[in-house]
């Protein structure tokens, strides 16, 4: 028999939110990863409600043996002026379910003291799933220099490749949300992984995947059928159809299984004032320009391209149903 591979260590950086909770819970049933984390962000809903959804979901979940680091109130730039989600999500992030509050706390440490400490104390073998805005992880690598070479990989929801935003036409929420962030992580040297809306918007979760958790008696498929009556009730109104875009669990589960995803390299940046602040542009190689241009001699990321979406739809319902 082939040797049991060691979990992956991930944390993740969470702004709960219903499909952040569809993918924690897609995580503590991975055996493939060992979640030694939550860092909260603002983004579906304020930091300190991110940090009580968190607590919550662990606590629901059984697993208060896993910490939860507080992220910045603030973008990068010290912004307060935030875009919330909460159209999307409920006023509460998880569906409007009168969840009562969580009994733990945070740890003292902050989300980015907790991401340069971890990395630090793992080199190499920590790989961190963001769901959020970026800010978090552009703090950690502005802490420590030797943040981006220590931490393992980071695979991040965000961004809209060649595609229209979530936002408006050019932004992607979580990119939006702290443009500065996003430019810093891109440009920063870590292995990146981005998973954009140009992917996560082919894997539909539809009315009878729903159905399906709504007739499971596991504890995690009623408790996710709960709270995405208000997602799918936004999805029906904004895209006019009877399903969601499984975002956050799809950047979730390329982690679980890399082969869900192929992915082509390159230089992103992320533009950060304007119309099209927000905007993620990847320099594809199609041609070599004659002109120096802001993506010259910055390292390259890894930027999703393709999923297998029947696949990624399989593996939500076989970890989530019983
Ligand atoms: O319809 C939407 N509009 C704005 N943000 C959304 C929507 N659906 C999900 N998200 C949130 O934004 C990220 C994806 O861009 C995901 O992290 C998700 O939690």
């Amino acid at each position: 028999m082939a040797a049991q591979k060691e979990p992956k260590k991930i944390i993740i950086d969470t702004d709960p939110g219903i499909d952040d909770a569809m993918a924690i819970f897609l995580a503590l049933r991975s055996p493939e990863v060992q979640v030694i984390g939550l860092t909260t962000i603002y983004g579906n809903v304020y930091t300190t409600l991110a940090t009580r959804n968190a607590l919550h979901l662990l606590e629901f979940a059984g697993r208060t043996d896993i910490p939860v680091a507080e992220g910045s109130h603030v973008t990068l730039t010290k912004e307060t002026k935030l875009h919330i989600r909460d159209s999307v999500h409920g006023a509460d992030g998880l569906g409007n379910q009168n969840f009562p509050p969580p009994n733990g706390k945070p740890l003292e440490e902050s989300a980015a003291a907790f991401f340069v400490n971890q990395a630090k104390a793992n080199r190499g073998k920590i790989t961190v799933v963001a769901l959020g805005p970026l800010t978090n992880i552009a703090l950690a690598i502005q802490m420590d220099p030797e943040f981006s070479k220590n931490i393992g990989q980071i695979v991040l929801l965000g961004g809209a490749f060649a595609v229209n935003g979530s936002v408006n036409p050019s932004a992607e929420t979580n990119i939006l949300g702290d443009p500065d962030a996003a430019d810093v992580v891109f440009t920063s040297g870590a292995d990146v992984l981005a998973v954009g809306i140009n992917v996560t918007q082919q894997v539909v979760f539809t009315g009878s995947d729903r159905e399906k958790l709504a007739s499971s008696k596991g504890k995690f498929a009623q408790y996710l059928n709960g709270i995405l009556e208000v997602y799918f009730s936004n999805y029906c109104k904004a895209y006019n159809i009877k399903g969601i875009y499984l975002h956050d669990p799809t950047a979730l589960l390329a982690v679980v299984d890399p082969s869900l995803v192929t992915f082509t390299e390159g230089v992103v940046r992320v533009q950060t004032n304007g119309i099209t602040r927000g905007l993620t542009i990847l320099e594809n190689k199609q041609k070599r320009f004659g002109e120096v241009t802001e993506w010259c001699n910055m390292p390259t990321v890894k930027v999703a391209v393709t999923v297998d979406a029947p696949r990624v739809v399989k593996l939500v319902l076989d970890r989530l149903l019983d």
